[in-house]
């Protein structure tokens, strides 16, 4: 038996391009001479579809696409696809052969943590599918389902099953890869059967599915894995002999990158298909000579191509001679347009406007924001002119704590990477430095600035960045309360200052842009905090430990 992977990239709600998707990967997969074609989950409708599935013609036009696609396609079908029976909505994959819909089975395991809402839309279905193909017993399971214990896949092969078919879409967050070979393989072995998943790939809002689809043999031992972030159809032969089943792939092991490399691919893809997906011609963003800007200017020149993307370069007072100079730089190593806008005059012009209204009060944050605001108003204004959309520049780190102004650096339509604390920043730009130099070295180099004041750190507002990123971590990602934090070895007059500033930034976040996720726990739909919010956790620490 040949088995035909499509690790294929859908658009959700996107139904009849889905459906043209799956009959181009059909055609190939006959062409390679495969038995079976296997999709990802939910391919027809694309995943998540989130509240589309409350509408009864999206899931009407799901069905019609779907009666379609069965009297389509050239060889059998195992495809993904919303299905609703009486008042019930199931998450589903269906045999499609001999001109039909021949079986269907509902996902029996639906996640509702972290990024997963499965609950609010599915009811869980109760039966195996096992059916012949090509003298082989196949049993059918979706995503979740072999994450919830071996039930599914036990009693699939109580009813004969040889070896199981995974209907996938997994999201990428760091080591997730390493995770799910870790998972599959081992039930693979309990239950001595080889296991063959699929995984989407592509950008969807905030989620990056990272398709390495793979298979296990009856040992839990990999006998294919597909690339990271790049579509493909790949081929596994399964035969039966005396030993049992054996699987092979002439498609050679693609190796699990290095976190760096992963994450970079990760984001490139996430961007391209934000702006692809939505229908822009390009991307612009502000380029301040910092670290930030330069490394969201290299991910998208790489996901987009130079052409489509443009920088502005926007001094003030305070913009070091050096941050110019080292943003053309970048610019000019990667083939992007720039234009050099100076803020000074729309700067002046709002101090002496507000200077009878400030009359006798210091300079503080108020005119630093006013220099952040003005530079979105210039971002906005360009992408209203040629359509490109804003990416924003800030990182997790900064994000966490607030360290970003509203409607001003954080204006924009993508936030690349929001999700990525600032030492992961150095390490992504460091890597793509190793593809080809792009970021100037003095840009790793020297100390972050946000240049909004005379001789401003970050160091100044916040301590350290190796330090705050643990912090961040430990309380946003593990949950550790700050009496932990202080036992682990943090000042506490650091854990309660960095856990304050987290708590009371709610509402910054909740106006943030979307981004791409690439942590077990990224702001969003990942962690929901109300803004509202009386339990801090800090303040225990506070009155134990006097900080
Ligand atoms: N719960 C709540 N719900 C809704 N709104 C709330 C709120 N709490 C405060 N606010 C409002 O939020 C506003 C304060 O926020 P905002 O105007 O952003 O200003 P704010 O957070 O006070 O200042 C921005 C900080 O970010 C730093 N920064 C700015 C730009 C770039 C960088 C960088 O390095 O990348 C750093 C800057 O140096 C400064 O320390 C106030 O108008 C306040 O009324
Ligand atoms: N002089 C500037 N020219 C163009 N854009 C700027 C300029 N200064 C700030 N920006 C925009 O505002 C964002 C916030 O920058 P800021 O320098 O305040 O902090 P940062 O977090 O250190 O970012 P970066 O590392 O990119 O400098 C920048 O990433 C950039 O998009
Ligand atoms: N779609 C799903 O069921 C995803 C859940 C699953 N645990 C994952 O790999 O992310």
């Amino acid at each position: 038996m040949r088995i035909a992977l499509a690790q294929i990239n859908c658009r959700v709600g996107d139904v009849a391009g889905n459906a043209q998707r799956l009959l181009a990967a059909a055609a190939e997969a006959q062409a390679a001479g495969a038995d079976l074609l296997v999709t990802p989950e939910l391919a027809l409708s694309g995943y998540p579809p989130e509240d589309l599935l409350l509408r009864a013609d999206f899931l009407q036009d799901c069905d019609t696409a779907l009666r379609q696609l069965a009297t389509e396609t050239p060889l059998p079908m195992l495809v993904g696809h919303p299905q609703r029976e009486q008042e019930r909505l199931y998450n589903s994959a269906s045999l499609l052969r001999g001109r039909r819909i021949e079986r269907v089975y509902h996902k029996h395991c639906l996640p509702n943590y972290a990024v997963f809402d499965e609950v609010r839309y599915f009811t869980p279905g109760a039966q195996s599918l096992v059916f012949a193909c090509a003298g082989l017993q196949c049993g059918v399971a979706i995503c979740e389902d072999v994450w919830c214990g071996p039930g599914v896949v036990q009693v699939a092969q109580t009813q004969g099953a040889e070896l199981m078919l995974v209907l996938n879409a997994s999201p990428y967050h760091l080591n997730k890869q390493r995770a799910r070979e870790d998972q599959v393989g081992a039930l693979a072995a309990r239950c001595h059967l080889p296991i063959v998943y699929v995984n989407l790939v592509g950008g969807q809002d905030e989620l990056v599915f990272d398709g390495q689809s793979f298979a296990v043999d009856r040992h839990g031992l990999l006998a294919l894995r597909a690339a990271c972030c790049e579509e493909g159809l790949m081929l596994l032969d399964v035969d039966k002999d005396r030993a049992g089943i054996r699987i092979r792939s002439a498609d050679p092991l693609r190796p699990l990158l290095d976190e760096a490399a992963e994450v970079y691919d990760v984001l490139r893809l996430g961007v391209r298909d934000y702006v692809e997906k939505n229908g822009f011609p390009g991307a612009v963003l502000g380029l301040s000579g910092g670290v930030d800007s330069a490394l969201t200017l290299a991910v998208a020149v790489d996901a987009l191509g130079p052409e489509r993307v443009h920088a502005l370069i926007m001094p003030s007072r305070y913009t070091a001679e050096m941050s110019i100079v080292d943003a053309v730089a970048e610019a000019r190593s990667l083939g992007v347009r720039t234009d050099l806008v100076s803020i000074e005059g729309a700067f002046n012009t709002y101090l002496e406007t507000l200077a009878p209204l400030f009359a006798g009060r210091a300079a503080d944050t108020t005119e630093e924001n006013l220099q952040a605001r003005i530079r979105a108003a210039l971002l906005m204004a360009y992408s209203n002119k040629f359509g490109h959309l804003l990416l924003t520049t800030g990182n997790k780190s900064e994000i966490a704590v607030g360290y970003a102004t509203l409607y001003g650096d954080m204006a924009g339509g993508f936030a690349v990477i929001k999700d990525c604390p600032k030492t992961l920043v150095y390490r992504l730009a460091r890597y793509r430095n190793s593809l080809g130099p792009v970021i100037p070295e003095r840009v790793l180099t020297r100390p972050p600035s946000a240049e909004l004041a005379a001789d401003q750190r970050d160091q100044d507002s916040l301590p350290p960045y190796d330090v705050l990123d643990a912090i961040i971590t430990a309380y946003v990602e593990d949950d550790r309360s700050a009496s932990e934090l202080v036992a682990a070895g943090f000042a506490a007059e650091t854990v309660v200052r960095v856990l304050r500033l987290i708590d009371r930034a709610e509402y910054k976040r909740r106006q943030a842009a979307p981004g791409v996720r690439i942590s077990a726990r990224a702001f969003g739909k990942d962690r929901r905090y109300p803004i509202t919010n009386g339990y801090h956790s800090w303040e225990a620490a506070l009155h134990t430990r006097g900080a």
